[in-house]
C-alpha cells in the first residue's frame, strides 16, 4: 500500500496538505472530504497554516493560495488559463472542437467578444429583448394560474435563445433543432469531461473513443459545421445577388458576421463557423443559466424584493419599454440582486491557472511548472468584508455602491468577488451575461409572479471546489395580467 502511495505521489507537495489522513493509502477519505466538505477543508487549512495549502483531488493535487495573492496571480505570465482548459477539459479530443475554438490560435472568439459584446454595444439589445420575450412565452406560457415550470429546460431555453439572437443570428436563433443541438452539445461535453476525469490520465485518450457522450459530441460537431456552412453560404449568395442588382447587401449584426469579417478569416487555422458557435455555447450557456436559476430561487424566497424591482424596471425602461445600455445600467437594485445571488453559490476558488514554467511567490517560495493553482474565494462570505455574510440581502451591493465601495457592480471582478476571474483572462462575456440576465429578469418580473413550491427548500449542491444551483428546484409561475411595455 505504501508503494502505491509513493507511486501516486509524483512530487512532494510544497504546501501543507489539508486532506492527508493516516492509513488513507488509496486516498478514498481524502477525495470524499474534498467532494463533500471542501469549504471546511479550506477554512480550517487557512486558519491553521496561514498561507498557501494543497488539497488532494481525484487525479492529483491543487494548490490554493490566499486571496491576498490575487493580484500576483492576475499579473503573473508564468500562469496560464488556456493551458488549464487544454489539460483539464481535454480540448484536443475529437468532438471537443467547440471547446478548442475558445482558445484557437487566432483568438477569434475572445477578440470578437471583447470588441462586440462590450458594455457599449447597444445594437444587439433589441434582438436579445425580442427573443427573450418569445422564449418566455414559449417556455413559461400565459396561464394565469400557478403552474410549475420544467426547471432546467425552461431556464436554459430562455438563456440559450437570448444568446443565439446574437451568436447565430436570425436564421437559426429560434430554430428548435439548432437550439437542441447546442444545448445537447454543452450537456454532453461537460458530462464527458466529468467521466474522463474518473479514469487514470494515461487511459483517457483510449476511453474517449468509447464514451457515448464523446461520440455524441463528435456527431454534433459534424452537424453544427454542416448547418453553419449552409448559413454562411446562404449569406454569401444573398450578398452576391444584391451586388449583381446594384443593391446594398443585407447587414447582419451577429457572431457569424463578426467572425466572418475578422481580419484573419482566410487563415486556414481559423476554426469553422460551426466550432465557433459551439465554443460560444460552451462558454456562455451553463454559466449564465446557473446565474438565472439562482436569482430566480432567491427572488422567489424574498418576495419583498419584487415590487421595488418592478418599479425600478418600469422607471428604467420607461412606459415604452425602451431597451438600451443606459436603461440596463439604471437597474441598480437588479444588478445588486444578481450579484448577491452569485455571492452565495459557494464557488470556493477562482483564478484557476496552470503553472507553465517554474514561478516564485512574493515570499520566495518556488512553485514548479505543471502545478495547478487557484485562489481562495472565501472573502465573498467573510465577516471582515460583509455584514451578516451568511444571509441574503438583495440590497447589499447597492448599499456598498452608495457607500462608495469599489467593484460593487455585477460585471466588476475584484479580490473580494472574483466570480468572473481577472487579469488577461477575465471573462470577456460578462457584459453580455449582465445584459441577458437583466433583460430576462425585466421580462419575467414584469409579466410573471414566481414562487417556490410550497414547502420546498432549495440549496446549491456542492461538489469539491465548485457547486451547482439546485438542479431539482421546483419553481412555480403565473402570468400577470400585463403585456409587454406596461
Ligand atoms: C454569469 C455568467 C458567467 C460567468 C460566471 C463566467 C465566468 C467566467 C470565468 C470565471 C472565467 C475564467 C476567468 C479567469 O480565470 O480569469 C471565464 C472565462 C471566459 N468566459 Fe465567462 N462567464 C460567464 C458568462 C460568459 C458569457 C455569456 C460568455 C460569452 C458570451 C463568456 C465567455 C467566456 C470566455 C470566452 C472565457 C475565456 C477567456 C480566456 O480564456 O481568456 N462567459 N468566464
Amino acid at each position: 500500500a505504501s508503494c502505491a502511495y509513493l507511486l501516486r505521489t509524483k512530487r512532494r507537495p510544497i504546501f501543507p496538505v489539508v486532506n492527508d489522513y493516516p492509513l488513507d493509502f488509496f486516498r478514498q477519505r481524502a477525495h470524499r472530504e474534498y467532494r463533500s466538505n471542501a469549504k471546511k477543508l479550506l477554512a480550517d487549512g487557512f486558519a491553521k497554516h496561514g498561507g498557501p495549502i494543497t488539497v488532494l483531488v481525484p487525479g492529483g493535487s491543487k494548490i490554493v493560495l490566499p486571496s491576498a495573492l490575487s493580484d500576483w496571480m492576475k499579473t503573473n505570465r508564468d500562469l496560464d488559463h488556456q493551458q488549464l482548459v487544454r489539460e483539464e477539459y481535454f480540448d484536443r479530443f475529437p468532438g471537443f472542437e467547440g471547446l478548442r475554438a475558445i482558445h484557437s490560435p487566432d483568438n477569434v472568439v475572445i477578440d470578437m467578444l471583447r470588441a462586440k459584446l462590450s458594455a457599449q454595444n447597444e445594437s444587439i439589445l433589441p434582438a436579445v429583448d425580442q427573443h427573450v420575450a418569445a422564449a418566455l412565452e414559449e417556455h413559461w406560457g400565459d396561464a394565469e394560474s400557478w403552474h410549475a415550470i420544467s426547471w432546467d429546460r425552461d431556464t436554459t431555453g430562455i438563456i440559450s435563445r437570448a444568446a443565439a439572437s446574437v451568436f447565430v443570428g436570425p436564421e437559426k436563433a429560434a430554430d428548435p433543432e439548432w437550439q437542441a443541438l447546442v444545448q445537447t452539445y454543452v450537456r454532453e461535453l461537460f458530462t464527458a469531461v466529468g467521466k474522463l476525469h474518473a479514469w487514470p490520465a494515461p487511459l483517457r485518450p483510449l476511453v474517449q473513443w468509447f464514451l457515448p457522450q464523446t461520440s455524441a459530441c463528435r456527431t454534433l460537431v459534424r452537424q453544427a459545421r454542416a448547418t453553419m456552412r449552409d448559413v454562411v453560404d446562404q449569406r454569401a449568395r444573398e450578398a452576391k445577388t444584391a451586388a449583381d442588382q446594384g443593391l446594398e447587401p443585407p447587414r447582419y449584426d451577429d457572431a457569424v458576421a463578426w467572425t466572418q469579417a475578422a481580419p484573419n478569416n482566410a487563415d486556414s487555422n481559423k476554426p469553422e463557423a460551426g466550432d465557433i458557435q459551439l465554443a460560444l455555447a460552451v462558454a456562455a450557456l451553463f454559466t449564465t443559466t446557473e446565474a438565472l436559476k439562482q436569482v430566480l430561487i432567491d427572488i422567489a424566497r424574498h418576495p419583498e424584493l419584487v415590487e421595488p424591482l418592478r418599479e425600478e424596471i418600469r422607471q428604467s425602461l420607461s412606459d415604452r419599454w425602451q431597451v438600451g445600455q443606459a436603461a440596463l445600467a439604471n437597474m441598480e437594485l437588479l444588478d445588486s440582486v444578481v450579484k448577491e445571488s452569485q455571492r452565495l453559490v459557494p464557488l470556493l476558488v477562482g483564478l484557476e491557472r496552470k503553472v507553465i514554467r517554474d514561478t516564485t511567490l512574493p515570499d520566495g517560495t518556488r512553485i514548479p511548472e505543471g502545478s495547478h493553482v487557484m485562489v481562495d474565494s472565501s472573502d465573498m462570505w467573510s465577516p471582515e468584508v460583509h455584514e451578516e455574510p451568511e444571509s441574503y440581502d438583495g440590497y447589499r451591493f447597492l448599499k456598498r455602491r452608495r457607500a462608495g465601495h469599489k467593484a460593487t457592480q455585477f460585471v466588476q471582478s475584484s479580490r473580494e468577488h472574483n466570480v468572473f476571474g481577472g487579469g488577461r483572462h477575465i471573462c470577456p462575456g460578462r457584459f453580455f451575461a449582465s445584459s441577458e440576465l437583466k433583460l430576462c429578469l425585466a421580462h419575467i418580473l414584469t409579466k410573471y409572479d414566481v414562487r417556490l413550491k410550497d414547502g420546498y427548500r432549495s440549496a446549491p449542491i456542492p461538489s469539491g471546489f465548485y457547486a451547482i444551483v439546485d438542479p431539482a428546484a421546483q419553481l412555480e409561475v403565473r402570468r400577470r395580467g400585463v403585456s409587454t411595455g406596461f
